[in-house]
């Protein structure tokens, strides 16, 4: 059957039957928008299970509403979000998406993960502490799990967040930006945490505006207007005409990107 992501505000014209055979996530003719406001347009797109999907764009051009989409936490208003039978995705948001002075600590927060298979507010049990700690550790911040999540820099939340997404051990992973304003130690951390996921079999999906870190994906979706302008791998899918004309670019681009 098609699993709807079934957030408050999806639309059920979604749905209309079969799950994914490969156990990634396609979209058919998905658009979505806000308050009668259209932001995509028919998108049609391929997300595949055990790789890292890499999803670009310049500002505005829809990234963020196609994860919500997919999320079910955005409105659609035609087309199919098919996924995996029975899963739930896990989203991760911007950390400044966040309230700044939610009461929690980092522990408490990457607990809340765990809710997606115990149900919220519900007493956890050992694996799923187990699963808390290694997560802490993985994204190297296990010597912050007692501290509040408003005590943090911009950096160590959003790795809080990303921590959160991985315990929820959904076959499909969506993150919005997830290095954005990140070191660089902090960077390959978290790109690492996503090669690991992948490998593990989930669908392994991030917004990014860095265009390398998108060349370093499996595959890529390329989004401008709030329509789906390319997908493949990051090879196929960022050559410099496409970049280009996406992003409105010209000669001096091109002088600034390295040879690929
Ligand atoms: N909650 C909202 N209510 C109304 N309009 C919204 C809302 N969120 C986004 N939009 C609009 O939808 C369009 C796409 O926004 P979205 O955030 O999806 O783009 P994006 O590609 O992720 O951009 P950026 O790279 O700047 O983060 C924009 O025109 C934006 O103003």
């Amino acid at each position: 059957m098609t699993q709807t992501t079934g957030g408050a505000e999806s639309d059920t014209r979604r749905d209309t039957g079969g799950h994914t055979a490969d156990g990634g996530v396609t979209l058919e003719g998905l658009s979505a928008g806000y308050d009668g406001t259209p932001v995509l347009t028919d998108v049609s797109a391929q997300l595949p299970r055990g790789a890292v999907t890499a999803i670009v764009g310049p500002n505005g051009a829809g990234k963020s509403t196609l994860l919500g989409a997919i999320a079910g936490v955005v409105r659609t208003t035609a087309g199919t979000v098919r996924l995996p039978s029975a899963v739930r995705p896990a989203l991760v948001v911007q950390q400044s998406r966040v309230p700044e002075r939610l009461p929690i600590t980092v522990r408490d927060a990457v607990r809340m993960g765990r809710w997606a298979h115990r149900g919220p507010w519900r007493r956890l049990r050992r694996e799923d502490h187990e699963r808390v700690a290694e997560a802490l550790t993985r994204l190297g911040i296990a010597d912050l799990a007692d501290r509040r999540l408003s005590a943090l820099s911009g950096g160590q939340r959003q790795r809080a967040l990303v921590a959160q997404g991985l315990v929820q051990d959904s076959p499909v992973l969506l993150l919005d930006e997830p290095v954005a304003g990140l070191d660089v130690t902090a960077q390959e951390t978290i790109a690492d945490a996503l090669r690991e996921a992948a490998d593990n079999g989930t669908a392994t999906v991030h917004v990014t505006h860095d265009l390398a870190a998108a060349e370093d994906a499996d595959h890529c979706l390329l989004l401008s207007g709030g329509a789906l302008v390319g997908q493949g791998t990051p090879r196929e899918v960022l050559t410099d005409s496409a970049v280009d004309l996406a992003w409105g670019l010209g000669r001096r681009r091109r002088a600034s990107r390295p040879e690929r």
